[in-house]
């Protein structure tokens, strides 16, 4: 069934456990993570970034996967991933979105702060849920020196100030990691992620999380993460099966026969992930 992010968030975050929160942008993706979902009974949030947007077009991505969560057993909610633009959000709030991202990290707080009050007002009008991101999660691309991220972690007093002038409903925090693949074993500031929890008391988000070892994962959501960010490891597991595909079988030519197993090889993925956050079971 479809669901607000605050409906799934609220439980994970009073019951201790992290939901996956997976990008999709096309038809196979998301038969993999509805399918993922039902099979461990988890609830799920299905998210799309701007640039999913782009290439899939807003209205056909809405409609696809709309209509499998409607048709689904288990709660999974519509998310909009790094909203940095406020038109794009308000799109995606009239196409029947459940959760939005207001993602303006990069301005400066007082911007911040005032452009994501503004989202939460209209989307809680809305009945629809609200993520923002305070501290800056950057690429693993990104050329930055170690104490460059350092510095862009998130400060517990401005998250504390933020969550309380903002109203959001749930809070992106950057604890050292970043997107895309890792070069090295990322490091995670527990302390900071602890501090952060005590003080705000709301569901917190970790982005970046492919690559992060298990054990770091598991103690991520013992301290209070309630939804995780996956991208990477479904795009490289995707990657991987076609690659064994079109080695093994040069004379394939039915996408079906070759996007259908990629779809099978990403769904195994995504219910790893949903066992290992404490999500199965949940729904
Ligand atoms: O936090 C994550 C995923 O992180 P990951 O790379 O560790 O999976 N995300 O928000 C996914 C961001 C995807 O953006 P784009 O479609 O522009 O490539
Ligand atoms: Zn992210």
């Amino acid at each position: 069934m479809l669901v607000t992010g605050i409906e799934i968030l609220e439980k994970a975050h009073k019951e201790g456990y992290a939901v996956g929160a997976f990008n999709t942008s096309n038809l196979e993706i998301t038969q993999a993570i509805v399918e993922a979902a039902e099979e461990t009974k988890s609830p799920v949030i299905i998210q799309v970034s701007e640039g999913g947007l782009k290439y899939a077009g807003i209205e056909t991505i809405s409609a696809i996967v709309r209509t499998m969560a409607e048709k689904a057993s288990v709660p999974i909610a519509l998310h909009l991933d790094h909203g940095t633009d406020f038109n794009t959000v308000m799109k995606c709030l009239r196409n029947g979105w459940t959760s939005v991202m207001m993602d303006a990290s990069k301005l400066p707080l007082e911007e911040n702060i005032k452009v994501t009050k503004t989202v939460v007002q209209i989307a809680h009008g809305m009945g629809v849920s609200v993520e923002a991101e305070i501290g800056k999660i950057g690429g693993t691309e990104d050329n930055i020196t170690v104490d460059e991220r350092e510095a862009a972690m998130t400060d517990p007093q401005e998250a504390l100030k933020f969550a309380k002038e903002t109203g959001v409903d749930y809070l992106a925090i950057a604890i050292g990691t970043a997107h895309g693949p890792y070069k090295g074993e990322p490091k995670l500031d527990f302390d900071r992620l602890k501090k952060i929890k005590e003080m705000l008391n709301i569901p917190l988000v970790l982005h970046g999380a492919s690559g992060v070892p298990e054990e770091a994962i598991k103690k991520a959501v013992s301290l209070g993460i309630n939804k995780i960010n996956i991208d990477t490891d479904i795009r490289q597991a995707f990657a991987r099966r076609l690659r064994d595909l079109l080695e093994k079988d040069s004379e394939v030519y039915d996408p079906r026969k070759i996007l259908g197993p990629c779809r099978d090889a990403m769904k195994e993925v995504i219910k790893q992930k949903m066992i290992l956050f404490g999500a199965a079971g949940k729904a």
